[in-house]
């Protein structure tokens, strides 16, 4: 036992994200509430990032928390033949999963010594022999919702050889014991190619990650209850770790950048007026889209602020905002509406009175940012997770979703109908008990992660463990 009681009060946590400001946020909120719980935080960065987003965050966590430690982890160049993706952030992935047997000699000259180590989702079966190695408790930490974690879990048995081997119709529902059950239409369309990179670092992590020593998921308890205990009692798969719900990962000042033209504009907008348009970080809508999102909204009779993407990563963006909108439609939004080609910041502006309503592709930390902001949702499912996380917003009363909008790039959704959806959202009959439920998750959000609420409880809990072990060290 070190003679030092104030290590003994501090244990040294180590976190490592995977690519992508849809990943890299959540970890460093973490960070932040697990610095703010007095622990010592090393977090890993990889230079360069992908996107531009992630760079500048990176630099403001650490002017905002000069007690974290930066490491930087230096990656293997990857052999583009043996790539299975020319997806950046799947490259970026990969390189790290291939670099990853470079981190034990980093880890191990850390002073203190590590308490433990919390890794991405997507890192697991590379990360649990590093932290074997170094006999040090190794955590998951899934990014997504706890009802994908389900399907997460599940990969490993009978039911990923039944979505590989073509078995189900698109109306059947997945013996996942999770109520309502998995419908085999909401599974992100990469799972069903058994040969897709995602496809197969998710089977092999889902396979894996039964040797963690938790898994942490940035969720709580009143928003996804079943789910919850579905992986904690053995309902999901046998032999799974502990699952924790420390969410909503508060947003935090660190994040803010210069206070932009958005705020000001909706500092001049109505309460409740506004609806908020944004597909995430990482989602590039096409041009035909893009228009008809354009005239939905002008359509709507909404005011609105819209972020538009035409690329993956922000790095790419060439054209002006005009080019892609077209003369006339930049003319008609003239008014009525502010739209940006650029990063913003999403959760300074569902915190604003001015906004009523988020139009979202469902990814899951604007989910959280909408639950935790008390604002109502019309999820538009892009890819991947966002289905399944559609289902969550819409059982949990935070927002709706219409089905027949399919994936994102499936059909063209015509500019009407959009409208048509928003005003349901903002003022139909239905519209004010969705307000009434969203407020209402707003509030069982924030006490979650408040005083003695069940997130800030669970991750004091975790805290405890890691001082319990280093006491009898
Ligand atoms: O202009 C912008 C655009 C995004 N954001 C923030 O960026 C994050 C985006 O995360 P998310 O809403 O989860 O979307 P993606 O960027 O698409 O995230 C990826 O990662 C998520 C977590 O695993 C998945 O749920 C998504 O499906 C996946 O696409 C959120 O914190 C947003 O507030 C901004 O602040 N400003």
């Amino acid at each position: 036992m070190s003679d030092s009681g104030d290590l003994h009060l501090h244990p040294h946590v180590a976190l490592l994200p995977s690519a992508g400001m849809g990943h890299l946020t959540p970890f460093l909120r973490l960070a932040a509430s697990l610095v703010h719980q007095k622990c010592r935080v090393t977090v890993l960065t990889i230079h360069p990032s992908v996107s531009h987003a992630e760079s500048q965050l990176i630099s403001r966590f650490f002017s905002a928390f000069p007690q974290v430690t930066q490491m930087h982890f230096p990656l293997l160049p990857v052999d583009p033949s043996t790539a299975k993706s020319e997806d950046p952030f799947w490259l970026q992935r990969d390189a790290i999963r291939r670099s990853a047997y470079l981190l034990s000699p980093l880890l191990s000259t850390l002073s203190p010594p590590l308490s433990a180590l919390i890794y991405d989702e997507f890192l697991v079966s590379p990360l649990i022999p590093i932290s074997t190695s170094l006999s040090l408790p190794g955590y998951t930490f899934f990014t997504s919702s706890a009802r994908m974690c389900c399907l997460f879990a599940s990969l490993s048995t009978s039911v990923a050889d039944k979505i590989n081997s073509g078995s189900y119709r698109l109306s059947d529902h997945l013996e996942i014991q999770v109520t309502p059950p998995i419908p085999v239409s909401s599974i992100p369309p990469l799972f069903m190619n058994p040969n897709s990179i995602l496809g197969t670092i998710l089977k092999e992590d889902s396979r894996e990650v039964i040797k963690s020593n938790g898994i942490l998921i940035n969720t709580f308890e009143m928003l996804e209850q079943d789910s919850l205990d579905a992986l904690n009692k053995g309902r999901v798969r046998k032999g799974l770790p502990p699952v924790y719900a420390i969410g909503p990962l508060e947003p935090c000042e660190f994040e803010i950048g210069e206070r932009g033209l958005p705020l000001k504009w909706l500092n001049d907008q109505p309460a409740g007026s506004v609806v908020y348009v944004s597909f995430g970080s990482r989602t590039a809508s096409i041009m035909e889209q893009i228009r008809e999102i354009g005239h939905g909204l002008v359509g709507s009779g909404y005011r609105f602020i819209w972020v538009v993407k035409t690329k993956e990563v922000d790095r790419d963006e060439e054209e002006e905002l005009h080019e892609v909108l077209g003369h006339e439609l930049m003319q008609k939004i003239q008014g009525k509406g502010l739209v940006v080609k650029h990063w913003v910041d999403q959760s300074e502006i569902l915190g604003h009175k001015a906004v009523g309503g988020f139009l979202s592709h469902s990814g899951w930390n604007s989910s959280m940012e909408a639950a935790y902001h008390g604002v109502r949702m019309l999820a538009w499912p892009q890819h991947g997770d966002q289905k399944i996380n559609a289902e969550v917003v819409e059982m949990s009363g935070l927002g709706l979703w219409v089905r027949s909008w399919g994936w994102g790039h499936e059909v063209v959704v015509k500019g009407e109908e959009i409208g048509e959806r928003i005003k349901e959202m903002m003022e139909s009959e239905s519209s004010s008990l969705l307000r009434v439920e969203a407020a209402h998750v707003g509030e069982e959000a924030r006490k979650a992660v408040g005083v003695c609420g069940s997130s800030e409880t669970t991750l004091k809990e975790l805290i405890q463990e890691w001082n319990d072990i280093k006491a009898f060290d």
